[in-house]
């Protein structure tokens, strides 16, 4: 596939959010200001497609690869193509200051993937020192930049961040966010399957947080309608929330989402780089400080904008399954929340 035509991919997947002389403007590199983007955990499953995807955005005028391990080949490789941005690759820890530096936009899918029979939050134990470190460093080198953060468990690593900059007296609640845009992405795919509707024209809110019943997809406000059984939303409702097993246990021990991650990871932080550079109406889902719901964070529609998060939408009306879906889920969030506020705090 040529690079004009993944970019413009990429263009109209945020197509529904931007009007089209919005797009013009935005996508004319000329017009675009300089913007730098930091990716960590650049060598990775994910690190790498999403290197390629941000190399292709035109918003993006730096692009910095940081990994403990393998960097050099993939910044030398995605360096060679031929567009905007210009790409550093940074191997060493004692690099990472100056990966970070000057960061509008700072990616993270630094860590350890699940593995069948796994749950992401059996991943804690590993990712939360690697998530916590990573953000000492954010909050020393880039206070300012947004963190979008990919490493699982979501709902533990995004506390995590938000403690460790409330530490360092940095923490801006614009700027901290989960990515749960695969979600997103797997509620519209199977929800244009099942209503046999144009993939490209359904919009689905998701909900909540990212594991299991606690990503909660709202089918009750997907467009565009379609007329199916409570029996067809419960299934399509199932197979959101299990998406991520379901690519775990297809690829049998050799790791979890890479490809269809670094394809929502890109759509989010392009929002992120529109937002900043204040195209208006960039709506997306994330989790994020909240107070939609009694808990601290939480994953709903959001508003982007130059600062980034400029407003948490609100939930909309739900279907008695999603209200009950929205109480099943408090529990278990609220617990992983927690834990990650605990890990900083106590250690
Ligand atoms: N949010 C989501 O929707 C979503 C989707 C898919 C995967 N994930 C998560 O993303 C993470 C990465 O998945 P993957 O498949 O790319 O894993 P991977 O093992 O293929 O890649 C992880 C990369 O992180 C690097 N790394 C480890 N410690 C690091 C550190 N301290 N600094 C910088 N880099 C470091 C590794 O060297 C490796 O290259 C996992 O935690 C996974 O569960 C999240
Ligand atoms: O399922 C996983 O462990 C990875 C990711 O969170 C996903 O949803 O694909």
């Amino acid at each position: 596939m040529k690079a004009a035509s993944l970019t413009s991919l990429l263009r109209r997947s945020n197509a529904a959010s931007t009007s089209p002389c919005f797009l013009r403007r935005a996508f004319s590199s000329e017009a675009a200001p300089e913007r730098k983007v930091a990716i960590l955990g650049a060598a990775g499953g994910i690190g790498q497609p999403l290197s390629l995807l941000m190399k292709l955005n035109p918003l993006v005028s730096r692009l910095a690869l940081y990994d403990i391990a393998g960097t050099p080949g993939v910044a030398a490789d995605v360096s060679h193509i031929n567009t905007r941005s210009e790409v550093k690759g940074y191997a060493a820890e004692e690099q990472l200051g100056e990966a970070l530096e000057g960061s509008d936009v700072v990616i993270i899918p630094a860590g350890v993937p699940r593995k069948p029979g796994m749950t992401r939050d059996d991943l804690f134990k590993i990712n939360a020192g690697i998530v916590k470190s990573l953000c000492e460093a954010i909050a020393k080198y880039c206070p300012n930049a947004l963190v979008n953060m990919i490493s699982n468990p979501v709902n533990s690593t995004v506390p995590i961040a938000a403690e460790v900059f409330k530490s360092k007296g940095v923490y801006d609640e614009r700027k901290l966010f989960g990515v749960t845009t695969l979600d997103v992405v797997r509620a519209k795919t199977f929800y244009a399957g099942k209503a046999k509707v144009n993939v490209a024209d359904v919009n689905v809110p998701v909900i909540g947080g990212h594991a299991g019943i606690t990503i909660l997809p709202l089918f009750s406000q997907a467009t565009p309608k379609a007329n199916l059984s409570d029996e067809d939303i419960k299934a399509l409702t199932k197979r959101t929330q299990d998406g991520g097993t379901e690519v775990v246990e297809a690829k049998a021990g050799k790791g979890s989402a890479t490809l269809s991650m670094a394809y929502a990871g890109a759509v989010f932080a392009d929002a992120c780089l529109k937002g900043l550079n204040g195209a208006p109406d960039v709506v997306e889902c994330s989790f994020v400080q909240s107070t939609v719901t009694e808990l601290p964070f939480f994953a709903s529609k959001v508003r982007l904008g130059k600062n980034g998060l400029e407003e948490v939408l609100g939930l909309g009306s739900l279907s008695d399954n999603e209200k009950q879906g929205l109480e099943a889920l408090k529990p278990e969030l609220k617990s992983s929340i927690e834990k990650g506020v605990a890990f900083v705090r106590s250690s």
